[in-house]
């Protein structure tokens, strides 16, 4: 077994994050001491993927907490909320993110009483900077623990000896560990079944090529590269039994935001009789959104698709587009796995039985 990959962690009042910009070819922690450090990290891929993002968040604001000044309650509670703001305004499609900052702003308000007096200040604002450390730091061990149950239940889909098609990177790097989808494979690995991994490259940054392929590589599960366009090709061959992805935002009809590229490979899983899976967390569940229409897509800076690591691939001045995820409707998918357990078609009365009966 290969070291535990470590995502993310909270040290000694610092945030630590796997930068994921640089692998496969180099293991190298960014160690963040301020707020803007986790900030740009997550901007700019750094730490990427739904729950990391979430729990990094998470670890930013409590790390910004610490240097917030304080000379008032009020200044205090403002520095707080435009902290908050500004992790809220990092990306926009990944319902984690903003589940973590309502996390977070449920630990301050259960925390923080505005002082009586100046003298009192700095004793109510210590408890609450101590408060939303200790939940930033829940919350990433909640969220592997998370992650293994989803492994739990949906490896019980998973046959012995299937090839599963994955896209983009839903495993540990994109979560506190264990992975959400890579999580299902781990799982699966794990009840002694013998599955081989196809993972897409996934354009334009490559999480797939650079993130999974590394990540399953580091635990012996036999994996094979493809570029995106191979995935018909195999499916029509035969040597595809199911595939199974990640997720950003599920609305309460099921319809999926993920990585682009993730609907084309659900209508062609339709087309050839292959079932579509998604594995995330009910915190990727948006129960606001009706629909996936309703979901804000990522357009992410042209230089992703112009370049491949810096190296330029297009000619200079060519126009480009660049969403980073797509919605894939409920009726394309077969199953979401959830730690609370497995939601089928019409999703909207199973998404809220799975809801009720985790509450
Ligand atoms: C377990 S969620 C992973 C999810 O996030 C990825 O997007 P990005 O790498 O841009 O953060 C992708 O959509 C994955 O499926």
């Amino acid at each position: 077994m290969s070291a535990r990959i470590s995502t993310l962690a909270w040290q000694k009042n610092a945030v630590h994050l796997l930068d994921q910009k640089v692998l496969p070819a180099e293991v190298r922690t960014l160690i963040c001491t301020r707020y803007e450090e986790v900030l740009a990290a997550i901007k700019d891929l750094t730490v990427r993927g739904a729950p990391a993002i979430g729990v990094a968040a998470a670890m930013g604001i409590a790390l910004g907490a610490l240097a917030l000044p304080a000379d008032s309650s009020e200044e205090f509670q403002k520095g707080f909320d435009a902290l908050c703001d500004q992790f809220a305004a990092a990306r926009p499609t990944a319902r984690n993110l903003f589940w973590a900052i309502e996390r977070m702003k449920g630990c301050f308000a259960e925390n923080f009483r505005p002082a009586e007096s100046v003298g009192s200040i700095a004793g109510e604002t210590a408890k609450v900077r101590q408060a939303l450390v200790v939940e930033a730091q829940r919350m990433a061990e909640e969220d592997v623990a998370i992650n293994r149950r989803i492994g739990q239940q949906g490896q019980i889909l998973i046959r012995d000896g299937a090839r599963i098609l994955t896209h983009c990177n839903a495993g540990a790097l994109a979560t506190a560990g264990y992975g959400t989808a890579l999580g299902v494979i781990r799982a699966a690995r794990d009840a002694g079944k013998q599955i081989q991994v196809f993972a897409d490259e996934t354009r334009p940054v490559l999480q797939g090529a650079r993130l999974t392929a590394w990540e399953l590589q580091q635990e012996n599960i036999p994996v094979t590269l493809i570029t995106d366009n191979m995935a018909g090709f195999l499916m029509k061959q035969g040597r595809i039994d199911c595939v199974l992805v990640g997720a950003d935002r599920i609305a309460a009809n099921g319809d999926t935001a993920n990585k682009i590229g993730t609907y084309s490979l659900a209508v062609l899983a339709s087309a050839h009789q292959i079932p579509f899976y998604i594995a995330a967390p009910l915190s990727t569940i948006d129960r606001q959104l009706s629909s996936g229409a309703e979901i804000p897509i990522e357009e992410r800076p042209d230089e992703e698709v112009l370049a491949i690591q810096g190296v330029r691939i297009a000619p200079v001045g060519v126009a480009v587009y660049n969403p980073a995820f797509d919605v894939t409707p409920g009726c394309y998918i077969s199953a979401i796995i959830t730690e609370a357990g497995i939601a089928q078609f019409p999703y909207e009365s199973f998404l809220e039985k799975l809801f009720s009966e985790k509450s």
